[in-house]
């Protein structure tokens, strides 16, 4: 299936193809990056795509007094934000969305895909009080099969989360279909969609293993 049928069959999918953030998602699939590099580009593109996956939160006028004469101007209203790393590779991202909203919760879900069944396995998990009236933004660098966020959003939901988006900078077309399938209510803010997965589930072309690249334990 092409990236254009895909985009005309799921809602809510939206791939930012803002030249600062194709320009620094090459960046980082240059295999001669540095890990310094790597974790800086990731967390700026927390911040670029982060600010695009928020383009619709509600705001209010309120009253406000400049040097000149007093005013009304909007500030931010409504559920208060969370934002949910899927570690490790999640967190340099997450780091980049609070540049938004550093006043933000933030909730860990600790998970790692088993190489043999590709499985997300659970280690973690912390999360703020009152999760049903935030807007949840959960992050992660890699969408491959998918089952990795598929099992973050369930664990949010099941906590009673109901308003939740999801970013991540490279994803696989399978990925992007699983998703959609588990979770139809879940708006996708997406870098970049890439050819394919390969057989050990890694998406091509990709970058490799993002949380190995930004933490320098390849
Ligand atoms: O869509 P999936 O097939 O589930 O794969 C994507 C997951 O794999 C990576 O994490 P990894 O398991 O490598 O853990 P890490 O962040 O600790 O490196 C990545 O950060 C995602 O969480
Ligand atoms: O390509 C991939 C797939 C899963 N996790 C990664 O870090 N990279
Ligand atoms: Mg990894």
């Amino acid at each position: 299936m092409s990236h254009d049928e895909l985009l005309s069959i799921y809602n809510d999918i939206s791939v930012i193809d803002h030249p600062f953030v194709q320009h620094k998602l090459t960046s980082l699939r240059d295999k001669n990056t540095s890990t310094r590099e790597f974790r800086m580009l990731v967390e700026e593109l927390g911040t670029l795509i982060g600010y695009e996956a928020t383009r619709d939160l509600e705001t209010t006028d309120i009253e406000v007094e400049t040097p000149l004469e007093k005013t009304m101007s909007p500030v931010l209203k409504g559920k208060k934000l969370c934002v949910v790393t899927i570690m490790r590779a999640g967190n340099g991202l997450a780091e980049g969305v609070l540049k938004l909203s550093p006043s933000a919760r933030v909730g860990h879900i600790g998970l790692y895909r088993d190489p043999e069944t590709k499985q997300p396995v659970e280690y973690y998990l912390k999360m703020p009080h009152s999760i049903d009236e935030r807007t949840i933004i959960v992050v992660d660098p890699m969408l491959a099969t998918g089952n990795s966020a598929i099992m973050a959003i369930d664990k949010m939901k099941e906590m009673g989360a109901n308003h939740i988006r999801f970013i991540c900078l490279f994803s696989a077309p399978e990925g992007i279909t699983a998703f959609k399938k588990a979770h139809p209510d879940v708006a996708m803010y997406i870098g970049t969609i890439d050819r394919e997965l390969d057989d050990h589930a890694y998406i091509r072309p990709g970058v490799g293993d993002a949380g190995d690249r930004i933490y320098g334990t390849l």
